[in-house]
């Protein structure tokens, strides 16, 4: 398994026409575009040019022995220099700045598109995948859009005026060449082919040998204490072995390859120059027309042989661009309706699930909830508890709207957030996961990221509040130390409070808890309950709950199994009527449940 998808491996398509969907990203950077080619044009314009240069050189100069022709020539040819030199300075420099900000913008947009993706779409879609659409394949089209395309058009442009003016030159020798020019050039693209597929297996077995380190290293602990590494190194040998082989094979190719196209662009050349040297000797044409003859040639045999190179590179943008475009068509399944209803100004915080029936599109042949109803008032809390896999957090799922249920409906505040905008649903709620997520970044930050337009008083006061400060006040640089990856220097606990301070400063009318299971220690479970106490005054509040503080303190109990609701009611209610609910007390919260 490679870390990293390789530009090699990206498959080609023949569909050249997504391509034109590039345009309308080129769209806002038209006068550069334009600019780009006139330069463009300029340097195709010159570097004809030079064979004319050369012509004159030879025959006005050299032949007529006349030193002011001579040097015309030569000021010609300078002037063409320096007119290609600065034609070639803005294609180049125009041509890549707008590979750039293009593939940025790509990026951009469809980054954008995949953050407003329903949750069903990242089940389908790997998130590897995902991953090298946005980094591979933006690359390959910065390489063709900034380099590419643009070569393609320069030796088109080139193949077109180099054999216009081998016409012009002489239409003999032309019709010679053109008889000439594939079957030199042909050889040499065919081999080509064969040394490039040659190039990729070689890469993929390096690859190989990468992915074969990686995954041994990783698991140096399970290697050495199963006293595997004599194996190990074997099969490392023989993966490097097969490296070595597939990279000799590549080099014996390109070996042959490099002494083809000597022989047969020289071999050629010495042809032309033979038929053409007899013609100047015959006095049919000049030294100078045989000299800017030979140069048109060996400039369209050049640009053929280039051309033949980029298609393979477009194929593989049009394939990457194919990708992109899929991704970035994709549409939500979860979003706004066109008129959506808008939730009251003043949160209130009422939740009401009704006959509520939802499967999840992954697995459609079974119903992860059914036939839920349950009203919540505002400023109550409701516990959720029920075996593994009942459908508790199924149920936060369909609050938040990550999912659209399959009949019924879910309101907040007497409004069905099926027909409002999820944002604005979504708005109304702060979620404290079990296991929360720290970005990599500051404390500041992190909290923040509840509202990003709280102040620095703001974040310290939720901190105070869900005593996460003096935790934070002890790390190195206090609340500008940075969390790490993953909020590696946080302990569970401290994660916890810190997800509370976000929740806090979010200040939603509904709270959804997913109470931790992990046995945080006595004295840091004592203060993330006190913390989370009063982040719930005020608020409604559905609770995953694995503490028994917890499921004692609800107004009330939901009792769910296998996605129904078995029993509401009070701690004690339940006692006495559900014997699940016993069950479970029993099981799960300990043994000194009250009776
Ligand atoms: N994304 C998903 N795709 C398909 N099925 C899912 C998905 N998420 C959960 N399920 C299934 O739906 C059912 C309810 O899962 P849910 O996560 O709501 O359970 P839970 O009560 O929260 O369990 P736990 O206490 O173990 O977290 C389970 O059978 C689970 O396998």
């Amino acid at each position: 398994m490679a870390s990293s998808p390789r530009l090699m491996d990206r498959p080609k398509s023949k569909n050249f026409h997504v391509l034109i969907r590039l345009f309308s990203f080129l769209a806002p950077y038209k006068p550069r575009v334009l600019l780009a080619f006139v330069a463009l044009i300029t340097t195709v314009g010159a570097t004809l040019g030079l064979g004319q240069g050369l012509k004159q050189l030879i025959d006005a100069g050299f032949t007529a022995q006349n030193p002011q022709a001579l040097d015309n020539a030569l000021v010609f040819l300078l002037i063409l220099a320096v007119v290609m030199a600065a034609g070639t300075f803005l294609r180049f420099f125009m041509v890549s700045w707008i590979g750039e900000r293009v593939v940025a913008d790509i990026r951009q947009a469809v980054f954008q598109r995949i953050l407003s993706l329903h949750s069903a779409f990242f089940e389908v879609t790997r998130t590897g995948e995902i991953l090298s659409r946005l980094t591979t394949d933006t690359t390959l089209l910065q390489s063709v859009i900034g380099s590419s395309a643009s070569m393609a058009l320069r030796n088109f442009l080139n193949l077109l005026g180099g054999v216009a003016m081998l016409f012009i030159t002489n239409a003999k020798l032309t019709g010679i060449v053109l008889l000439v020019v594939p079957l030199v050039v042909a050889p040499i693209v065919i081999y080509g082919r064969k040394v490039r597929t040659l190039s990729k297996e070689s890469q993929d077995r390096v690859a190989d040998v990468g992915a074969f380190a990686e995954e041994t290293i990783n698991a140096i602990h399970t290697v050495q204490a199963f006293t595997h590494e004599r194996e190990d190194e074997r099969r490392f040998l023989g993966e490097v072995s097969g490296a070595f082989q597939a990279a000799v094979k590549r080099i014996q190719a390109r070996s042959i390859l490099s002494a083809s196209v000597i022989l047969l662009v020289f071999g050629a050349i010495a042809v032309v120059m033979w038929i053409g040297g007899r013609d100047v000797m015959n006095g049919a044409i000049t030294g100078g027309e045989l000299a800017a003859f030979l140069f048109y040639a060996t400039m369209v045999a050049f640009n053929v042989g280039i051309i033949s190179e980029v298609m393979g590179e477009l194929q593989r943008a049009a394939g990457a661009t194919e990708r992109l475009v899929e991704l970035l068509d994709s549409e939500s399944e979860i979003k706004a309706p066109l008129n959506p209803l808008i939730l009251p100004e003043k949160p209130v915080g009422h939740v009401r699930f009704d006959q509520v029936d939802f499967r999840y599109p992954s697995r459609p042949d079974e119903l992860a909830l059914k036939d839920i109803s349950l009203d919540i008032a505002a400023g109550e809390t409701v516990a959720l508890v029920g075996p593994s896999g009942a459908g508790k957090t199924t149920m936060m799922q369909i609050l938040l709207r990550f999912f659209d249920v399959e009949r019924g409906s879910v309101s907040i505040d007497g409004v069905d957030i099926a027909l409002a905008d999820p944002e604005e649903v979504r708005k109304r709620m702060a979620l404290v996961p079990q296991d929360p997520v720290i970005f990599s970044a500051n404390a500041w930050e992190n909290i923040r990221y509840g509202r990003p337009d709280a102040t620095n008083d703001e974040v310290r006061k939720a901190a105070d509040a869900a005593q996460a400060t003096e935790f934070l006040e002890k790390l190195p640089d206090g609340f500008d130390s940075f969390l790490g990856e993953k909020g590696m220097r946080l302990s569970g606990g401290q994660r916890q409070r810190l997800s509370i301070a976000r929740a806090l400063l979010r200040d939603p009318s509904i709270l959804l808890l997913d109470e931790a299971t992990s046995a945080l220690d006595a004295e840091n479970e004592r203060v993330v309950q006190a913390a989370l106490e009063r982040l719930m005054v005020g608020r409604t509040t559905l609770i995953i709950a694995h503490r028994l503080a917890t499921v004692v303190n609800a107004d009330r109990i939901c009792v769910i199994d296998q996605g129904r609701i078995q029993a509401i009611g009070t701690h004690h209610q339940l006692m006495e009527s559900s014997k699940l609910y016993n069950h479970l007390a029993k099981l799960q919260f300990s043994a000194d449940v009250p009776q």
